[in-house]
């Protein structure tokens, strides 16, 4: 879920789970947690043992919860209430070794975008009160890295004493809309376990203005010089990373605008993740929870063999596909996404590749869902990490073809896949265009192969569990493994890594004492 401005529907789900004492946790869950963050309370073994105190350990602890629409739970932030459901979905599927792991349950989101409403003296920064369109003030959220706090009181400091106008939507006025804070953990002159809690924050402001020429421009230069002054690298109080711009007078829903202007502090904001070092302009989709999709990246590498050929469907800026270049030395990786702003980060990543990677990498600014079979010719494997709505029918109809076919022969599935030099129509032209290509030393594997293995990325459970059927219904696909992470403690949500393969499951063999057991259990599908 990378959306802290949630929509209204989510209203009557979260007051229906509030309890009023804490619920026990399920026990018979497959848990793997971080040993810092799910730890047991000291006198969990004694015979003074306290319940409320264990739970509270593990307890949201907010003093926004009911009225801020952003978390949904209050208890057992370390096991949220759709893990059970998960577990026995997935047993129901063939997968009985489901993992889940757990990190921090506090401070973890490290990217928000806030709305910036009130007035100049008392401004309010924070989500939408469920089912309103009123502001929630939230300035001890506990969801929000540490560092995002603190830059969002600076923020309401500076609007206050320059008279800084926030947006009224009913009139349209004001100056300032959003604000988006991203938290960058790269810091290499601190030792590790540092860095994460000296986050410096990324501020970029939505300004309600065409462009930095219009007349409240120089509001927007007070401000920024404001935040710098005492946020910036050489303040007493260093938090603030850098300082953008985004311009926006649209009357949607939509958040930002397109124009973005770095104002101040260092342009390069940078991550360590998944091995690779990534850089990501505020215009680029980010996740939110770095340490946890970090956790991931490293799930998904073991999934991937040495030398694949991969493709990487609605890939953001590609950290997925990079971070698999690097780690599983492919032969090569296409990312192919949708927003245009995301290839500005893609290559300054590529960019900070080591130089002994020689994969065929490109990036393809395209809808993945328009002419799927032509993305997944020549790969041998393919993650999607689609938005919470989930795959795309189109989509889900190749991934079906593709895997049959290859049961049935060797051929290609039927599709009006046209030779390159060929190629007439618009879209798969325009995505040529604006693609980026690093070709390295190895071979681009042309062959007529189709990806064997599909790793399904899934921030949104419902829509993944319809995708996850509809995938399974063809028998052209079976499930091998399962993983869920909890990206977002105090919500309803998990991330989960699914392993998909094609064809049909051979028969496990179960190991007791050393020895075979006579009958193989099958598998899900009965074969
Ligand atoms: C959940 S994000 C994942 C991004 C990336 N994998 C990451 O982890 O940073 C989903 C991405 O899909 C992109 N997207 C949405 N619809 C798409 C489509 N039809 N074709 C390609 N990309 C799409 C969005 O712009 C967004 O960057």
């Amino acid at each position: 879920m990378a959306l802290s401005l949630l929509p209204a529907a989510t209203v009557s789900a979260r007051l229906a789970t509030r309890k009023p004492t804490p619920p026990a946790a399920p026990s018979s869950l497959p848990h793997r947690g971080n040993p810092s963050t799910l730890r047991l309370h000291p006198s969990s073994s004694s015979s003074s043992f306290d319940p409320a105190a264990a739970a509270a350990s593990t307890a949201l602890q907010c003093p926004h919860f009911q009225l801020c629409s952003g978390c949904t739970h209050e208890w057992n932030l370390d096991c949220p209430p759709v893990l059970q459901e998960a577990t026995e979905f997935f047993k129901s599927l063939g997968v009985s070794d489901f993992t889940f792991e757990s990190g921090g349950l506090w401070g973890w989101r490290c990217r928000a975008k806030l709305a910036v409403r009130g007035s100049s003296d008392t401004p309010l920064i924070g989500l939408y009160q469920e089912g309103t369109h009123d502001i929630v003030d939230i300035p001890m959220c506990r969801a929000h890295h540490p560092n995002i706090n603190a830059a969002v009181d600076l923020l309401k400091e500076g609007i206050s004493k320059l008279k800084v106008e926030p947006f009224n939507e009913d009139l349209g006025t004001g100056e300032l809309r959003y604000v988006q804070m991203a938290v960058t953990t790269y810091n290499t002159s601190l030792p590790l376990q540092d860095r994460y809690l000296n986050g410096k924050v990324q501020v970029s402001l939505v300004w309600n203005s065409r462009n930095e020429h219009s007349d409240n421009h120089e509001k927007l230069s007070s401000l920024s010089n404001f935040l710098w002054r005492n946020g910036g690298a050489k303040s007493n109080n260093h938090l603030v990373h850098s300082i953008w711009a985004n311009f926006q007078t649209s009357n949607s829903n939509v958040i930002f605008g397109n124009k973005w202007r770095h104002l101040l502090g260092e342009r390069e904001f940078s991550e360590h993740i998944g091995g690779i070092d990534i850089s990501l302009d505020p215009s680029s989709f980010g996740q939110a929870n770095t340490q946890a999709f970090n956790s991931l990246l490293r799930k998904l590498q073991k999934h991937v063999s040495y030398g694949s050929s991969v493709v990487d469907l609605y890939a953001g800026s590609g950290i997925i596909g990079l971070s698999l270049a690097a780690t599983r030395k492919c032969r090569s990786v296409r990312c192919v996404e949708i927003n245009k702003e995301s290839k500005l980060s893609f290559e300054k990543s590529v960019s900070r590749l080591p130089k002994t990677i020689d994969s065929a990498i490109s990036w393809h600014n395209t809808d993945a869902s328009v002419e799927p079979l032509h993305w997944l010719k020549g790969s041998d494997v393919v993650v999607v990490d689609p938005p919470r709505k989930g795959l795309h029918p189109s989509l889900i109809d190749a991934l079906r073809k593709v895997a049959l076919t290859e049961l049935k022969s060797n051929q290609a599935p039927e599709s009006s896949i046209m030779k390159v030099k060929d190629e007439k129509r618009p879209w798969v032209l325009r995505a040529r265009e604006a693609s980026v290509h690093v070709e390295g030393n190895t071979t681009l594997d042309k062959s007529q192969t189709w990806p064997s293995t599909l790793i399904y990325i899934s921030c949104g459970w419902e829509s993944f569990k319809e995708d996850c059927r509809n995938l399974l219904s063809s028998r052209a696909w079976y499930l091998e493994k399962a993983h869920a992470f909890n990206f977002f403690p105090g919500t309803q949500s998990i991330e989960v890594l699914a392993v998909f393969k094609h064809g049909r499951q051979t028969a496990k063999r179960t190991k007791k004492a050393g020895k075979k057991k006579k009958t193989p259990k099958l598998s899900h599908n009965g074969r």
